[in-house]
Parts: structure tokens; C-alpha cells; sequence
């Protein structure tokens, strides 16, 4: 009874804040390294959600300046709709503050608590304040204010608000600084590559220290906002249904079909024939003994899957294939994206797509990109049902090696776009093991499994091709010499023929006068650059090449074109002159086909 009394003295509620500074590790503010990333994903998920919400093309600025040792300044600006001042300090200093938490639709951040997570995280490693600019039309002038968190009450605290000009029209600029380190900068960089590639609409302006450089958009399309929907009985808890009941004073079949979403009124009077339940009653009247019923008949009853054309915002193919070559060398790549899923009653699709060959590393695990709802997932790979279902696809079967992920110059990118992602923590790093989602990745990767084994297969065809070629030419001299010999003639140039055969290798018009034609066709799913060298002495002939290349001289005599060629494109070249020459191409990429007419 004694400690009884002497633990009721010690006994109090804790705050929001207070509770999450101690456990700062489970928002992913575990490390200074981990902190500054941690922080700039929340400011630029915020800056690309509002943007969207508001249907402009996302022009961000980051910026990382160390002002000492080690502590940060981070900035992050960007073109959005700006935040009403009233709103301001809650937004940036009160953990669980939101507008997304309570709305069924695809968003980045969804549970109120990412900026001011960073807020807190400054203030306790730096104890500095954060500062935010923001405006939301031109109109008004913009304000600027200096924040922090009271951590015992987890309220916000304004230290000073001013009415500013500023040169953006609308926007929001946050700032804050903290204790890091320098070791984040590949991270971050690395992070700012994933996100331009999953959001090709944005434009990144990146300042780190002294060095600037820009992730540019390669859409100009803001994707439509996804439009929050109701939610779907399967995914609804029997607290949920309590709390919305105790809120309605609507009859059950009215509640049910203005509440859920795929519930219309002949849905809602089977569920309330299957819960012996009145369809008229007042749902604020149903007790537990009522309610229970009510659930199970909701999830027992037959419903329409939720739609995912409105609440969900995939990337589609073709911009995934874009954003991947933008930022990668590849020689083959292909994007699918599934057709909605349902889990719990939640929409979700997946998106994936493949990678393979150009300047990947040859050997070692594939490098897995995951993606939930547009936002890079850098930490607790191991963890993720994406990496477990990329690991459960047998990829020998496709002609790759495997151990747990396949291996050699492989990306895979895993896309999960849902109105609720099941993370397994609030630090958003990894995506629960839930079977309709890890089935739909399996379906996803298996498609492109089939498309990479083709392109595999057509490879090593012409690989084999090649070898037989470079077999040939090899006796080719041998045999003219021999021949020469025996028919006591001048042995013949024969590098006009091994060029022929060759198709991809030298090309040389030896021969006074005349004209070659190469003619090359593309005929891979990508675009690739080839180079064109003529490397003949300067009393040779000339080569002419359509208008599309850009030439450029590398020494006194050799003269380099370039040209990009897309999938299914041809040219000619032309070579003529008295005085003959010799052609190299080079950087010519797998699957090109190439036809040489000598002396036409
Ligand atoms: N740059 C911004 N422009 C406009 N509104 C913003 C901006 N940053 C934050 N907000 C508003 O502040 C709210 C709180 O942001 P916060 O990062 O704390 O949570 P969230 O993004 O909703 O969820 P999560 O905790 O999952 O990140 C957002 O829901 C949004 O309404």
C-alpha cells in the first residue's frame, strides 16, 4: 500500500513530445547522420504533397551548409500552395498535426507528425528554433516565423512572427539547424536521385556547401491528386465503427451507404438483414452487443473492392522508364504497372520495373530500389516485404543468377502506391509483410523476368554472332596471303571484307574513289549513342552524315560524330573521295544492325 502511494506520486500523463524525444529513433532520428536526411525527406514529402494538392510543377530548392563543426543549416523552399499563418506554428511545432491522417487517398506524409519530428530533433541537439517563411498568394506579403516545441505540453511556441517581402509568389521555406555530420552526403544524395527518379515532374535544385547542381524534371505533367475516398468496410476495426456510429445520428442503411465506400442500398440492407439488425434504427443507439454483428456482416458481405483509379496516383511505365534512364546507363530496361489491389480494404497498386546491363557494377546483389507512395525507402531493407518478395521470384528461371537477391548489373525498383502503406514502424522504412501486396510484386517482377530472359536470350545470340565473325576474320589475312602466294598475285586488302563481316567493328574504303554507305538500324526497345570516328589521314576522302550528328575534332586528323539513335531509327552514312579512308564506329550497343554497301 505504501509503494502503492509512493508510485501514484511518480505517476502523470507524458506528452506527445516528450515521449517522442526520448525515442527520437523511432521517427528515424537515430544517428546525425541518419537525422539530416530523415529531415530533409519530411520538408521535400510535404513541399511535393502540397504541390500536388495544389496542381503546380514542384521547383525545390535543398540546401545543407555546415555553419560550424558540426552543426547544420538545412533549407528546404519550394513553389507550393504556402500555409495560412494561423496554422503555421501547429503545423511545424505540434507532433500530430495534420491534414492527411484522416483522408483514405495516396499522400506521402500521413500521420502528422514528419516536419515537427525535425523541428523537435533540432531544438534538442542545437537547441535553435526553426524558422518558416511562407505565402500563399501574392496578394499578402509573406511571414516569417521562429518556432520550437514545448516539449511538456507538445503545444507550439511563437518566439517571433514578422510580415516579410519575398520573391516567390507562394511557397514555404523551412529552416533548421542541427548536429550532423559530412557522412550523410552520399546518403542524401543518394536519396534525392531515388526521389527525382519516382517523381519526374519535380525539379531539385540541390546546394550542399560550395557545390550546386540540379535533378531536372523530365515531365512537365503534374500528376492529378489523388481524391480521398470513404473508406471500405473491409478495412474498418470495431473502435473505428464505434467512434463513427457514436458520431451519426443517421439511421443503420443511410450510416452505411453515406459512410463506407462501394456500400449502396441494396449492399447496405443485406448487411443489416445478416446482422438481424433493423435497418432503420439509430446507429447511436447500438451497444457492443449490436456493433460486433454489424462488423462481422460487414466484412462478410459481398462488396465491390474499392476503386483505385481516384485515391491512388501510380507513376505509370512510361515515366518510370523515363526517370530510370535519366539517372542510369542502361542497356536494357522495362517498367510494368499492375492493375489495382485491394488489402484490408485498402487500394493499393504496385509498380516495378527492371534494369539491367550499361555502367551497373557486373557483379554482386542487384541493386533494389523500394518506393512507397513516391518516397524513397533507404533504411531496414532486410525488413521489407518488397525485398522479400524480390527475393522469393526464382530469377534463374529468367537466365540471372541468384543468392536471396539476384545477382550481376540488375535494378529492380519496386513501386507501392496505397492509401494507407503498411510501414512496420512510424519511421517509414520498411513495408509490412502483408500477402496481397508481396503477391502483386511477385506478379509484377515475374512479368518482367519474362521480358529481361528475352532480351538475355537475343544478347547472347548476337554475342555468339560476333565470336564467329571475329573467328573468321582472324584467318581471312592468312588465307589472302596464302592464296597470293600460290596464284603469284599482289595479296589482296581484305579489310574491306573482314569489315563487312565484322558489321560493327572497322570500316575502311581503301580503294581511290567511290563510296560507302553504312546504314544502321536500331532496333532495341531504347535509345543509345553511337560515336562515329573517321580516322583517315587528311588526303583521304570524305565522310558526309546526316545533320542530326554533332561533330567534333579530337586531334589533327580524327573527327568524331555522335549522334543518339532512338528505337527503330536508321541512317546512312556516306563515304566518298578519290583519296579512301577508314571509318571506326564505336560505342555501337548491343542490337544495332548495321549494313555496308561498298563501292555502290
Ligand atoms: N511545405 C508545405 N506546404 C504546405 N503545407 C504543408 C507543408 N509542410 C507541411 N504542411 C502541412 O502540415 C501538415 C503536417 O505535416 P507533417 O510533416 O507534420 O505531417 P504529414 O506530412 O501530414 O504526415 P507524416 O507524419 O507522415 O509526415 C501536413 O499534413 C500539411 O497539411
Amino acid at each position: 500500500m505504501v509503494l502503492a502511494d509512493e508510485l501514484a506520486k511518480k505517476q502523470r500523463s507524458i506528452s506527445v513530445a516528450e515521449f517522442f524525444e526520448k525515442n527520437k529513433q523511432m521517427l528515424g532520428f537515430d544517428s546525425p547522420t541518419r537525422g539530416i536526411i530523415t529531415t530533409i525527406k519530411e520538408a521535400i514529402d510535404n513541399s511535393l504533397d502540397a504541390c500536388e494538392e495544389a496542381q503546380v510543377l514542384p521547383d525545390i530548392l535543398v540546401s545543407v551548409r555546415r555553419i560550424s563543426n558540426d552543426v547544420f543549416r538545412v533549407v528546404v523552399e519550394d513553389n507550393g500552395p504556402g500555409i495560412v499563418p494561423e496554422k503555421m506554428p501547429s503545423v511545424f511545432a505540434k507532433l500530430l498535426y495534420g491534414s492527411r491522417f484522416h483522408q483514405v487517398r495516396q499522400t506521402r506524409g500521413q500521420q502528422g507528425i514528419g516536419i515537427s519530428a525535425a523541428v523537435l530533433y533540432a531544438q534538442l541537439t542545437t537547441g535553435k528554433p526553426t524558422i518558416v517563411t511562407s505565402r500563399t498568394d501574392a496578394k499578402n506579403k509573406a511571414h516569417t516565423m521562429s518556432l520550437v516545441i514545448k516539449t511538456e505540453t507538445n503545444e507550439p511556441e511563437v518566439l517571433s512572427h514578422e510580415e516579410v517581402d519575398w520573391i516567390l509568389p507562394h511557397g514555404t521555406r523551412v529552416q533548421l539547424e542541427f548536429k550532423s555530420n559530412i557522412a550523410a552526403r552520399k546518403k542524401l544524395i543518394e536519396y534525392l536521385k531515388y526521389t527525382s527518379i519516382v517523381n519526374p515532374h519535380a525539379k531539385f535544385r540541390v546546394e550542399i556547401d560550395d557545390e550546386s547542381f540540379t535533378f531536372e524534371r523530365v515531365s512537365s505533367e503534374v500528376p492529378p491528386c489523388p481524391v480521398a475516398i470513404k473508406p471500405h468496410p473491409y478495412g474498418i476495426e470495431l473502435g473505428v465503427l464505434k467512434r463513427m456510429t457514436a458520431a451519426s445520428d443517421l439511421p443503420l442503411k443511410e450510416f452505411l451507404v453515406e459512410s463506407f465506400s462501394k456500400v449502396g442500398e441494396k449492399t447496405a440492407l443485406e448487411i443489416c438483414s445478416s446482422a438481424r439488425l433493423d435497418s432503420a434504427v439509430k446507429v447511436s443507439s447500438l451497444g457492443l452487443e449490436s456493433l460486433n454483428p454489424l462488423l462481422d456482416a460487414m466484412q462478410t458481405t459481398k462488396i465491390p473492392a474499392p476503386s483505385a483509379s481516384q485515391c491512388l496516383s501510380p507513376i505509370t511505365d512510361e515515366l518510370i522508364v523515363k526517370g530510370m534512364e535519366k539517372e542510369f546507363e542502361l542497356d536494357f530496361i522495362k517498367a510494368r504497372t499492375r492493375p489495382g489491389s485491394v488489402y484490408g480494404g485498402h487500394s493499393f497498386i504496385v509498380e516495378a520495373a527492371i534494369g539491367y546491363g550499361g555502367k551497373l557494377p557486373p557483379e554482386g546483389s542487384a541493386i533494389l530500389l523500394r518506393f512507397a507512395n513516391r518516397v524513397p525507402l533507404l533504411y531496414q531493407q532486410g525488413a521489407c516485404a518488397i525485398t522479400n518478395a524480390v527475393q522469393n521470384v526464382n530469377w534463374k528461371s529468367y537466365g540471372v543468377s541468384q543468392s536471396g537477391l539476384p545477382t550481376g548489373p540488375i535494378l529492380i525498383l519496386v513501386h507501392v502506391a496505397a492509401t494507407n502503406v503498411p510501414f512496420t514502424s512510424e519511421s517509414k522504412d520498411a513495408v509490412a509483410a502483408v500477402p496481397e501486396i508481396e503477391r502483386e510484386i511477385t506478379l509484377a517482377l515475374q512479368e518482367l523476368g519474362r521480358d529481361l530472359k528475352m532480351f538475355l536470350s537475343r544478347r547472347d545470340r548476337n554475342k555468339l554472332q560476333d565470336d564467329r565473325a571475329r573467328a573468321i576474320c582472324s584467318v581471312i589475312p592468312l588465307i589472302a596471303a596464302k592464296v597470293g602466294e600460290i596464284v603469284e598475285l599482289p595479296v589482296p586488302d581484305t579489310s574491306l571484307i573482314e569489315g563487312r563481316i565484322m558489321r560493327r567493328v572497322v570500316l575502311k574504303k581503301s580503294s581511290a574513289g567511290g563510296k560507302v554507305m553504312i546504314h544502321i538500324d536500331n532496333y532495341t526497345t531504347k535509345s543509345q549513342e553511337i560515336s562515329l570516328y573517321d580516322i583517315s589521314g587528311d588526303n583521304a576522302g570524305d565522310a558526309t552524315v546526316p545533320p542530326s550528328f554533332v561533330s567534333e575534332m579530337d586531334g589533327e586528323y580524327t573527327k568524331i560524330w555522335k549522334v543518339t539513335l532512338s528505337a527503330g531509327e536508321a541512317f546512312e552514312v556516306t563515304y566518298t573521295g578519290s583519296g579512301g579512308g577508314m571509318i571506326e564506329m564505336q560505342g555501337v550497343a548491343e542490337n544495332l544492325k548495321v549494313v555496308v554497301d561498298l563501292d555502290v
